[in-house]
């Protein structure tokens, strides 16, 4: 059987400039496949090609094929990828404000979802409203979709935005740093209910973000991305294990240990750097310990470890 999404060895440009370069990933159903990497590295143009939206930001797909269910994005009409978002593919954003219209009550803003996608009537779809809420373990859920999106709170928002992107009952969820505008103790409740829809209705997820925590809690896979490249990606428990590229242990290294004293947070020397100045070889050589002169000339191919695969000229000799 055909995964469910499938990005083949896409490049992304955006005008003359090339932001994503050969990138590949695998998602099966009801699996979680965390997407890393620190901000800058493409992760939300992976998310934007993976939903056929690069065209909204003057983007498009230069080389390669994004699948969804078998069948290229690329061959399917405006109308076609539209009704695939929404319908089978839900999406999470960073921000609920922005997501939120702050003029139409909570309820109106998920009926039209239900109306559009699934051909509800106004009874139905505002049924469909609050068993959604409910499923989301929203209390008193009648009140709520009678509220106004400044009467709730930032995470209350981000389980109504939640609540939309499952109005279609999708096969996937994607969902860009979910928890960013959220406070700490919030953020793990929302992972905690994106997790159990992957268990309880085996959607798929491609969670982004750029904790590794998060990805060691609830992710299958993990893919790390570096500056327009995937620098790594494999089975999580292995990769935690035996990290085989420098970036994605430089990443790990920077999840906060239990005991840290607060504002000791570790990050990796150095920045990402920007599409027009991506270095020659491996981009991540000038801020790898690992880096010899070779780094700087030659491209690191991605080679097979295990159940992943990493792209370094200098992975460790003993494979996981
Ligand atoms: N519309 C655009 N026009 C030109 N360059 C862009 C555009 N969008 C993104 N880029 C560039 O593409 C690269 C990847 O950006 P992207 O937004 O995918 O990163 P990201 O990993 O999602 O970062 P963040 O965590 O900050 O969202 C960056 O160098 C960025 O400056």
């Amino acid at each position: 059987m055909s995964a469910l999404l499938e990005l083949q060895n896409i490049s992304v440009s955006i005008g003359s400039a090339q932001l994503l370069d050969g990138v590949s990933l695998r998602l099966e159903r009801g699996q979680t496949l965390g997407l890393v990497g620190e901000s800058g590295s493409g992760k939300s143009l992976t998310a934007m090609a993976a939903m056929g939206l690069l065209p909204l930001i003057g983007g498009h797909v230069s080389d390669g094929s994004v699948r969804f269910d078998g069948q290229d994005l690329a061959s399917l009409n405006d109308t076609q990828r539209r009704a695939l978002r929404g319908r089978r593919i839900g999406f999470v954003t960073q921000n609920p404000m922005t997501a939120l219209d702050p003029v139409q009550r909570i309820g109106a803003q998920i009926d039209v979802v239900s109306r559009l996608h699934l051909g509800l009537t106004k009874q139905a779809a505002r049924a469909r409203t609050i068993d959604l809420l409910t499923q989301l373990r929203i209390p008193e859920a009648q009140a709520v979709a009678e509220a106004w999106p400044h009467q709730l709170s930032g995470g209350m928002k981000q389980r109504i935005v939640i609540a939309m992107a499952l109005t279609g009952d999708p096969e996937l969820i994607i969902a860009d740093e979910p928890t960013t505008a959220l406070d700490v103790t919030v953020q793990a409740q929302i992972i905690q209910i994106l997790a159990g829809l992957v268990r309880e209705k085996g959607v798929a997820l491609l969670l982004i973000t750029h904790d590794m925590g998060v990805v060691a809690q609830i992710c299958d896979r993990v893919a790390v991305l570096y500056a327009g490249r995937l620098a790594e990606e494999g089975p999580v428990a292995p990769i935690f294990a035996a990290p085989q590229h420098p970036y994605t242990t430089a990443l790990i290294n920077c999840i906060p240990q239990e005991g840290m004293a607060r504002g000791t947070l570790r990050g990796i020397p150095g920045a990402v750097p920007s599409a027009r100045q991506y270095p020659s070889g491996c981009r991540f050589h000038p801020r790898c310990t690992r880096a010899t002169a070779d780094c700087a000339a030659l491209t690191p191919p991605l080679i097979t470890r295990g159940d992943g695969q990493a792209a370094c000229l200098h992975l460790p000799e003993v494979a996981l």
